[in-house]
């Protein structure tokens, strides 16, 4: 029953034709079509020459988000003339419906052979936050390949994963590949500002026509390298929550006077006391709590003595990990909400003391802590009256998505990991410390899941949303290979037997 397409009546007859009709050369009952029989993951060299220069022109529009009010429109349109001449295939396909949401984001609908069974969707964003020219080794919107990699703002966040999923796409159409299983396929143009008007109106059509996925990916996760002292091998994480968002703003009025006979205290003296207090004063820290258990249990036995033992055995040496772990600013994310301060803004003249000043504070929200449960914790950090708070945008964490034997995303992101990377040997659940678009579609499936199949470093890392953003020519290649077999994957996927227990 879980595999049936879920369709309201009032677009049920619209949507169920287009997923059920056998149309076209490209149908399932056509000779031509592949049908779901397997493709090979071989590219020639034409096709990885062309791959990748796909990629370099998609960095070369300057998509940029700069706020919610201000983004290059004129970038975004023109990505989206891009994508259609890049990929023709897929933009001509029979198999595949097209739509423009929220004027710029793009939503494919993919016909599967058997619409009986439940869809799941692939996201990406295409657009970025601004890079200006200093400190880059090359202009961030050039897409210069320099040394195998290929450079610019987007390569990693998230253009990379926009382009690949489509590649894979138009590869597997060119190949007559006719998928089994229905699929979507969101591109967001507003995820760097927040998502409200390209996947939040993608997630409400899709509701509208009471789509149910099986599951979804994002971006959010890689396969992580030098992260973790002492842990040499890569291993991937695929993030199966993500942290909630607190954007406060403290406010501090008081009446405005001649700088010449101060008050004892001004407006922005008892600010900067407040912000003050909650830099110094961390939010409990969570660890023990939530999927990050389960994280370092998997990890315990790729550790030599005596970290196995510690890590695998938390029940007593719990304080000694909780306590390492908050040493590191990504690993102390992991253990609790974060309190970042943002912007700060007071003082209109040097003569003149301010009547207004005013801070705003960014939290990221442990998924084991609510909304309401900071803001308490704030205001007793805070503990002055004369602090006023105003909550300008918040949502809770994400709720944890299965990654059991049975989660089928979990399951087949976890067997695709192992025939395209099988050099990595280790891949666990994870929380993600940034907010993605994926919080938009909670409504549709519990099986949210993040990964992008990208090896990543620190110092790569440091490059999202800084400088000198870039991806390997091999690395992206592979993230082409790994959609294409994760498509075809979740064609021949069969849930497992569920252990029999003797009694
Ligand atoms: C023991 C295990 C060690 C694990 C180490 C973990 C390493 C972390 C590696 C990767 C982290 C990836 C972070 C993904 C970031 C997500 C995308 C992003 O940057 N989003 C922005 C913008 C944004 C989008 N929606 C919202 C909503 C509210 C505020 C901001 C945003 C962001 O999060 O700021
Ligand atoms: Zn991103
Ligand atoms: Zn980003």
């Amino acid at each position: 029953m879980a595999e049936l397409l879920v369709i309201l009546p009032t677009r049920a007859a619209v949507l169920l034709l287009f997923f059920a009709t056998v149309s076209g050369s490209t149908g399932p009952g056509s000779r031509e079509s592949r049908g779901s029989s397997r493709i090979p993951s071989q590219f020639s060299e034409e096709e990885r020459v062309a791959m990748k220069e796909a990629l370099k022109g998609a960095i070369r529009i300057p998509t940029v988000s700069f706020s919610h009010e201000e983004s290059n429109t004129t970038a975004l349109a023109e990505f989206g003339e891009y994508i259609r001449k890049a990929f023709p295939t897929v933009f001509h396909s029979n198999l595949i419906q097209h739509e423009v949401v929220g004027k710029y984001s793009h939503l494919l609908t993919v016909r599967g052979s058997d619409p009986s069974l439940q869809p799941y969707m692939l996201m990406a964003h295409f657009d970025v936050v601004p890079a200006s020219e200093e400190g880059w080794e090359v202009p961030p919107f050039s897409g210069l390949e320099q040394n195998g990699f290929i450079h610019g703002r987007g390569a990693l966040d998230n253009k990379n994963s926009v382009m690949a999923v489509l590649q894979a796409l138009e590869l597997l159409l060119i190949r007559k590949y006719s998928p089994k299983r229905p699929f979507f396929i969101a591109l967001g143009h507003d995820e760097e500002v927040s998502g409200t008007k390209g996947a939040q109106q993608i997630s409400a059509l899709l509701q509208t026509r009471g789509v149910q996925l099986a599951f979804l990916v994002d971006e959010g996760s890689f396969i992580l390298e030098d992260f973790i002292p002492n842990l040499k091998k890569p291993f991937a994480m695929i993030s199966v929550t993500e942290k909630g968002a607190l954007d406060l703003m403290l406010q501090v009025n008081m009446t405005p006077g001649h700088s010449s006979a101060p008050p004892k205290e001004t407006s922005i003296g008892i600010l900067s006391a407040a912000v003050s207090r909650l830099e110094q004063t961390p939010m409990p820290n969570m660890f023990g709590n939530g999927p990050l258990k389960k994280t370092l249990k998997l990890l315990a036995n790729e550790f030599s003595f005596p970290t196995n033992i510690i890590l695998g055995n938390l029940w007593l040496f719990r304080p000694i990990v909780s306590r390492v772990m908050e040493r590191n600013p990504i690993t102390n994310a992991l253990v609790r909400t974060t309190t970042a301060l943002t912007m700060f803004n007071a003082g209109i003249k040097v003569n003149v003391i301010p009547p207004l000043a005013q801070a705003t504070v960014n939290f990221r929200i442990h998924p084991s802590q609510t909304v309401h449960e900071v803001v308490e914790l704030v205001q007793n950090i805070v503990a002055d009256d004369r602090v006023q708070l105003h909550v300008l945008r918040s949502f809770e964490p994400l709720p944890v998505s299965p990654s059991d034997d049975q989660a089928m995303g979990y399951q087949l992101l976890q067997q695709t990991i192992q025939s395209v990377f099988p050099e990595v040997k280790i891949i666990v659940p994870g929380i993600c410390i940034g907010n993605t678009d994926t919080r938009h579609y909670v409504n549709l499936t519990n099986g949210l899941y993040r990964f992008n199949p990208v090896f990543l470093k620190p110092q790569d890392f440091s490059s999202v949303h800084g400088i000198n953003e870039k991806i390997s020519v091999e690395s992206y290649q592979n993230q082409v290979k790994f959609i294409f077999e994760l498509i075809q994957n979740a064609d021949t996927y069969s849930k497992p037997v569920p252990h029999q227990h003797e009694l």
